[in-house]
């Protein structure tokens, strides 16, 4: 159970008095999630999601809520932050920052289908079209900065050939430029636990705490690592061929994306082979955490490797 703030009926609807959204009937809390407390709220006229921040600091939050308000506003399935009388979304609760979100359909799905995964890749692509006016930006907080600190972190832990494979990534990322890309609004952390299905209807992607201003085709290598591979990170070409032509129909890659796509993937692979190796060795002492396992993004950086 991942309920860390618990939160009564009757302060709930207290709470929610501002919003004029109708009379609360239910609330349940979401097992699911590993970092905020998130509640299912139901109104008489709606269901939502309210999520109280558990680390975040409140200015953290802004950009995200005007990200989710502007990308909705925009047609983007995601969550629609919910704003009181005076326009206000962020609250707090408990001290706790808090947001109410629209509740999207559906649940994430383990095993994607092709029709799912032509549904993602068509949402990612009208998500990266909707961002290039949206005027805020974000930097990536797991870019390059954070990748030097983190592979100093976990290099000690390492045996010998990871460390050189490690090593040697870190030099090959730092080398490359990739300001001729083009870059806007990314998700960041497109994984299935991420993307809500209504049977084959995707309900919205969720979870946008890692979006970032950066490269556009780094977010879809991100997705394609995740979303069209089999067990040992190879990629499924039916599942490959399906995300990258549906991708393709809305925004097709310009010839400098082409040329970077497989050091993109190699990028993709060492952001999560490093964070999952981070978490791994420095877990936090009394955190639930769901066993995510490194040597996958390992496999994933090897095979991406062999590619080119
Ligand atoms: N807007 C939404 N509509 C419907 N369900 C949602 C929505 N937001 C979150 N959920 C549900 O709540 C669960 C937990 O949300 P989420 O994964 O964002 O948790 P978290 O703890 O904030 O983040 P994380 O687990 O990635 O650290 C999701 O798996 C999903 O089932
Ligand atoms: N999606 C990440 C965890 C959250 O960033 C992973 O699977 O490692």
């Amino acid at each position: 159970m991942s309920v860390f703030t618990t939160l009564s009926l009757e302060e709930v609807r207290q709470w929610l008095a501002p919003f004029h959204i109708g009379e609360l009937q239910a609330l349940r809390g979401i097992a699911a999630g590993i970092t905020n407390t998130n509640y299912f709220v139901e109104t008489s006229e709606a269901r939502f999601v309210l999520t109280v921040f558990e680390k975040n600091d409140f200015d953290d939050l802004p950009y995200f809520v005007h990200l989710m308000t502007h990308l909705s506003r925009h047609g983007v399935l995601c969550p629609r932050p919910v704003t009181d009388s005076n326009g206000v979304a962020l609250h707090r609760i408990h001290g706790k920052p808090a947001l109410m979100v629209s509740c999207l359909k559906g649940s994430d799905v383990s095993d994607p289908n092709l029709v799912q995964i032509e549904a993602v890749a068509l949402t990612l692509a009208r998500m990266h079209f909707a961002g290039l006016d949206f005027h805020e930006q974000s930097h990536n907080q797991r870019g390059q900065g954070w990748r030097v600190m983190t592979a100093q972190q976990v290099m000690p832990k390492l045996a010998a050939a990871q460390q050189t494979l490690l090593q040697e990534e870190l030099e090959f990322q730092h080398g490359l430029d990739l300001s001729s890309l083009p870059h806007g609004v990314i998700h960041g952390d497109l994984f299935r636990d991420n993307v809500l299905f209504d049977g084959d209807q995707l309900g919205g992607f969720i979870d946008f705490y890692y979006a970032c201003h950066d490269v556009l085709a780094y977010d879809v290598a991100i997705a394609v690592n995740e979303w069209c591979v089999d067990a040992s990170g190879a990629f499924v070409d039916e599942k490959l061929a399906v995300f990258m032509n549906a991708y393709q129909s809305v925004r097709a890659f310009t010839p400098a994306e082409k040329t970077h796509w497989p050091a993109l993937l190699r990028r993709a692979a060492l952001r999560f082979w490093l964070s999952r190796l981070y978490d791994f060795y420095y877990p936090v002492a009394g955190e639930l955490t769901h066993a995510k396992d490194p040597a996958h993004f390992e496999n994933i950086l090897l095979n991406r490797k062999a590619l080119i």
